[in-house]
């Protein structure tokens, strides 16, 4: 998978070529490049934003500095992207959406920042039938797109074959079944008094399996019951429902 990121602070996504991402980089499983959007500017200047038509607080991003920096980032026939725009005022990015995004041979994002890009940019490139995703990571909102992008990249490349060590993990996370992770323990058997719950001890797997199931049904009812009701009834059998 390509990822580009155009965006007014490149430093920001120097987090990308770290640790995990960063080792499926140097394997050649991820390719990220980071572009400045200052560099499509004419004006000694460099301005990358305006103020706002109608009135009100703050600036709009031009739309002629990202028309053409979208017009060269995008411009790979061969390679069909998305492009990724992070905003408060998006659909939710959720795990779903990280899966069918690592399926992608290429994505895009446009960092905004400021009171957001130009709106004409978005619908010029979707009348060039580019695919527009305008996708918020939470309702709460950020200085700017950067971090979202960081969230978003993270939560697709560990999902690309090769990425995590153990496949097992991104198969048994949270949301994987539609519910919450349990809870977790390691060594030692004791620690400050609280001991590992026997079952896990037990080596009897069909009840590991029921306690883990349990506990992330108890998790998911207590911190999101949201979750459970978009499962619908039939995703829970008789074992689950007495949990
Ligand atoms: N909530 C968000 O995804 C966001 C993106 C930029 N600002 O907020």
């Amino acid at each position: 998978m390509r990822i580009d990121v155009v965006t007014i602070f490149p430093s920001y996504l120097q987090p990308l070529r770290e640790a995990l991402l960063g080792r499926a980089i140097d394997r050649g499983l991820l390719e990220v490049a980071v572009h400045d959007l200052r560099d499509w500017t004419h004006d000694v200047h460099q301005a990358v934003d305006d103020s706002p038509y109608g009135g009100g607080p703050g600036m709009v991003m031009r739309p002629q500095v990202w028309g053409e920096a979208l017009d060269d980032v995008l411009a790979t026939p061969d390679l069909p992207a998305r492009l990724v725009v992070p905003t408060p005022a998006g659909r939710p990015f959720t795990q779903a959406t990280a899966h069918a995004w690592a399926a992608e041979e290429r994505l895009v994002f446009a960092c905004g920042r400021y009171e957001g890009i130009d709106e004409r940019v978005l619908l010029d490139a979707r009348a060039r039938g580019i695919t527009v995703d305008e996708v918020s990571i939470g309702d709460y909102v950020l200085v700017g797109g950067e971090v979202a992008v960081l969230v978003m990249v993270e939560a697709v490349a560990r999902l690309l074959p090769g990425v995590l060590g153990n496949p097992r993990s991104a198969a048994e996370d949270s949301f994987s079944d539609g519910l919450l992770e349990g809870p977790s323990y390691t060594r030692p058997e004791v620690w400050r008094e609280l001991a590992v719950p026997d079952v896990l001890r037990g080596g009897n797997h069909a009840a590991i399996a029921r306690w883990r199931r349990d506990r992330a049904l108890e998790r998911t009812r207590d911190r999101r019951p949201d979750l459970l009701d978009a499962l619908g009834p039939d995703a829970l059998d008789a074992a689950d429902r007495a949990a």
